[in-house]
């Protein structure tokens, strides 16, 4: 992972923000300048975004997130608007910065209980809470978000819509819905994970003069997932490249009618880029397979001895276990022996759910098999799966989905990929990422398989765990992009030479 790339896509919580904060006004930055470079991000956006917005309505909180709003208010009134601004306090309360905001603003407020969105404006402007953001929205702020939702009036958000957490994208009372949110210097994992995500609208991120360089001091660990994270081998094959060179990957077949996930799987990981790509199969499914497979190869693979002789070919490389391939004893010593023979793997579906009375076994296999190349193992659960192997972390409502992830990360020694609209990938070493890309359609039978086959390409290829998990998600959400409406899981490997094409273009990280 290159360090400049990986900074563009840092995201920061409430107190790594606070701290990039504090270090820029030690660096001599005065806070009320970084207010008003904020105010003119937003002002300045809601100029290019709404041009014909005249009347708006500026809600301002308690605090900073209000002083933001208070100069932006005076910014929109200077550029021609006729803004109004609803305060949550009198404006004698407020302190510091925001109170010197407000001292500058000069145009009409009245108190947030006057707000009634019907009153002809035709923007509002949330500047309620941001990161500040410390106990539920009760009370007249929740009316008056209540009477926004109500209302048709597009809303621009400063920072985070009110009632989002930044750290974990979680509602806090009522949360505001927003068409727009102008954030600052980085975004924040709540303006990627669900419901927050929704709840943002578009996301903008302005420059208001902090320095990159802060991040050094902060050092973030979690990133958005893009490809600036990874870098796909598969887009620089070398000149006079062998296929041995793109690695060899396995997907375990389950018997004779359940053989479809293997093949998703398989055509997965050669269109994700493995050189070659095996299906090892147990005896009764082989006639099935041989009817489908062309370039993907196949053998018969029916009890552990087959398997031990199999493993002698150190070519194979990255192996994938669970999709179709039922639930049991058989997953658990495959997937026990790839570990242990220091191949990567790929466990998903039924070779997750295998794990569920004894997860310390897979979390101690994949431990052991941890070298300096990191971890071997990548999980891939969705919700349900991820219960079965966590179930403490899976129940505590205190933790977002990002705390979550990375809990479980550190305690199986994984790599863990929480399937979702918001999927998080995590390493026991702490770094997240958050993913963003996909369509609704992926939500379809099957496109798990895919997504194990396409980060199986990866470890084939080399890629370490962590890398391999980041660009093999983000593959499979642009995957469905590039196919659009009426997505099938078969419809996603014959998208990939695109999305190959794609992240060939960009430039070198
Ligand atoms: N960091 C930066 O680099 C920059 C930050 N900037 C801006 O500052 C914002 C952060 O400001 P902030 O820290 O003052 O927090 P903010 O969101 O205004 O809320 C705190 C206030 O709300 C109150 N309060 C909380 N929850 C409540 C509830 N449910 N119901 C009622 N009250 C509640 C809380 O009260 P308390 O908990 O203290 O009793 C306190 O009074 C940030 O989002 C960005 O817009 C920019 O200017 C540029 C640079
Ligand atoms: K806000």
């Amino acid at each position: 992972m290159t360090k400049i790339a990986a900074h563009d896509l840092a995201l920061l919580d409430p107190v790594q923000m606070a701290e990039a904060d504090r270090l820029t006004i030690a660096g001599g930055m005065a806070g009320i300048a970084l207010m008003e470079r904020a105010a003119t991000a937003v002002a300045g956006t809601i100029r290019r975004s709404f041009p014909k917005a005249r009347r708006i309505a500026v809600l301002a909180g308690p605090g900073n997130n209000g002083g933001d709003a208070w100069a932006a208010a005076r910014l929109l009134s200077e550029a021609g608007c006729e803004p109004t601004v609803y305060s949550f306090v009198a404006p004698d309360m407020l302190r510091g910065d925001a109170a010197l905001a407000a001292a500058g603003y000069g145009g009409p407020w009245q108190a947030l209980e006057a707000f009634v969105p019907e009153a002809g404006f035709d923007l509002v402007v949330d500047g309620l809470f941001g990161a500040g953001l410390a106990r539920p929205v009760e009370g007249e702020a929740a009316r008056a978000i209540a009477a926004v939702k109500g209302a048709k009036t597009p809303v621009v958000a400063i920072d985070l819509p009110s009632g989002i957490s930044g750290a974990s994208g979680e509602p806090l009372g009522t949360v505001l819905r927003a068409d727009l949110t102008v954030t600052f210097f980085r975004r924040k994992p709540g303006h990627l994970l669900e419901p927050g995500r929704s709840a943002c609208g578009r996301v903008i991120v302005a420059d208001i003069g902090i320095s990159d360089s802060v991040l050094e001091a902060i050092s973030p660990q979690v990133f958005a997932n893009a490809p600036g994270l990874f870098r796909n081998p598969a887009t620089s094959p070398r000149d006079a490249g062998h296929k041995y060179d793109r690695g060899h990957a396995v997907v375990f077949s389950g018997g004779m009618a359940r053989t479809g996930a293997a093949r998703l799987a398989a055509m997965a990981a050669l269109r994700g880029g493995a050189g070659l790509v095996t299906v090892y199969a147990p005896g009764s499914a082989l006639m099935a397979h041989a009817a489908h497979l062309t370039a993907i190869m196949l053998e018969r693979c029916n009890d552990a001895a087959d398997f031990d002789a199999l493993l002698c070919d150190a070519r194979t490389n990255a192996f994938v276990l669970g999709p179709g391939f039922g639930i049991g004893e058989d997953a658990r010593r495959y997937a026990s022996a790839v570990l242990a023979a220091g191949r990567r793997l790929v466990l998903d579906a039924d070779g997750i759910t295998s794990f569920q009375d004894e997860p310390e076994t897979l979390f101690a296999a994949a431990k052991a098999a941890t070298s300096d190349d990191g971890a071997p193992l990548v999980l891939t659960p969705h919700a349900g799966e991820f219960k079965r192997l966590f179930p403490d972390l899976a129940g505590d409502a205190t933790l977002s989905k990002l705390e979550r992830t990375r809990s479980a990360a550190r305690r199986a020694g994984a790599v863990v990929v929480l399937k979702g609209r918001d999927t998080v990938i995590a390493a026991p070493d702490g770094r997240a990422a958050i993913n963003s890309n996909g369509t609704p359609w992926l939500a379809t039978a099957g496109s798990g398989d895919v997504l194990s086959g396409i980060v199986a390409a990866q470890l084939a290829q080399g890629a370490p765990s962590f890398e391999a998990a980041c660009a093999g998600v983000w593959m499979h959400g642009r995957a469905a992009e590039h196919f659009g409406s009426g997505l099938i899981a078969e419809d996603l490997a014959p998208m990939l030479p695109q999305v190959h094409t794609e992240l060939a273009a960009l430039p070198s990280s």
